[in-house]
């Protein structure tokens, strides 16, 4: 390609750019209006509600039925998630509280979700998330519920049964792992690796094949265990891209999780209600009476209606000893009138049903 060549294409950039600049301050402007909209139509006494996860999962499924490349949809997707982040931001800056420390893989997940123009808070614990929502210091919080290697995040699930919180979305996130050193670490005298107890687990096969004889270490999160091998020579750490940029380590092997499509779910929690999108997913709990046939009389609503199941899980419930909860996720909302029906017939045989919310299906 000749000098010209080249020249005359940043020009043309350049005025692309220009142009892009352009619209993006225009749809700032927009959102700064949508924003005075909701505040004068309020009824006395009611909080405005500046984040509508139903009209940003809209928008990112518009931009993606819409795209024609070159640039892939979740490309594209990505960019246009940042963009309306920076949108909200200026009507008001969401707070997320997340599992952290800082690094961790639900910190990029809480990104993936909201976007990078968020004030987020990383917590200690994932029941220390519930409670900083349920104290209203933040907007939403951030948890793992589920890995497609290693199945529940009991934590999780546990504290739902502790504080009434209401889900308003999900995201699904790919999880490599590494193998992490410092730059002190002498690697052929490794003697510890230091990850989160789900982590080791997920890389269970690649240790006993590479280091077998090493010290697995479960610690509180894999940034933690990223952050402990940065002052050590002896040590190594399993984490991800993240925690590796945020705590400078060497990657001494990529990629080592035992199944190539490790993934985790992630649950929004909060206290708003997200209205249906056409394309949404529920989580209820509900506890049965501990009677031969209470599982299937549980399921057949949902059989006998066609309604997709997505999930089901079994937790012993905090009010017996041999008593259970089932947590379920099912396609559909709450408030259409065939989910209704099937949670009316479901909580006339059920001890307790609750419905922890109805939220878009992941779009990212
Ligand atoms: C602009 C709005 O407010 C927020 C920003 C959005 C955006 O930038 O597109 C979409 C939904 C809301 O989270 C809106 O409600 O339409």
């Amino acid at each position: 390609m000749s000098e010209q060549e080249l020249k005359a294409l940043r020009v043309r950039i350049d005025s692309l750019d220009e142009k892009v600049l352009e619209l993006i301050s225009e749809r700032a402007r927009c959102a700064q209006e949508v924003a005075r909209v909701k505040m004068a139509s309020l009824a006395e006494g009611e909080v405005p509600v500046f984040y509508r996860p139903e009209r940003e999962a809209q928008v990112l499924k518009r931009v993606m039925e819409r795209n024609q490349g070159p640039l892939g949809n979740e490309e594209m997707a990505r960019l246009f998630r940042e963009i309306m982040s920076s949108c909200l931001a200026l009507e008001q800056p969401l707070k997320v509280a997340y599992l952290g420390p800082e690094g961790t893989f639900t910190q990029a997940a809480a990104m993936k979700h909201f976007g990078h123009a968020v004030i987020s808070k990383p917590m200690a614990a994932i029941d220390e998330v519930f409670r900083e929502v349920a104290a209203g210091a933040v907007n939403f919080g951030v948890v793992p519920v589920e890995n497609s290697t290693e199945g529940a995040v009991n934590h999780t699930l546990d504290s739902f049964l502790e504080h009434d919180m209401v889900i308003c979305g999900e995201v699904e996130l790919r999880i490599h792992h590494h193998l992490l050193v410092g730059e002190n670490t002498k690697t052929d005298s490794i003697s510890r690796i230091y990850s989160h107890a789900q982590s080791l687990a997920q890389c269970r096969k690649w240790l006993d094949a590479h280091y077998p004889n090493v010290e697995r270490v479960a610690v509180s999160s894999n940034a933690e265990a990223a952050k402990r091998v940065k002052g050590e020579w002896n040590s190594a750490a399993i984490a991800g891209d993240m925690a590796a940029g945020l705590y400078g380590l060497t990657r001494l092997a990529e990629k080592i999780e035992d199944r190539p499509d490790n993934s985790t779910r992630f649950l929004m929690i909060g206290s708003q209600e997200v209205p249906p999108t056409g394309d949404d997913k529920t989580s209820i709990i509900v506890s049965m009476s501990n009677k031969p046939g209470a599982l299937h009389e549980l399921l057949v609503p949902f059989h006998d209606n066609g309604i997709d199941l997505t999930r089901i899980e079994t937790r012993p419930s905090r009010s017996g000893k041999w008593t259970y909860v089932f947590f379920i996720d099912f396609v559909g909302h709450h408030r259409d009138p065939l989910v209704k029906s099937v949670l009316e017939k479901i909580s006339q045989e059920a001890v307790a049903l609750k419905v922890l919310g109805s939220y878009p299906k992941a779009v990212l």
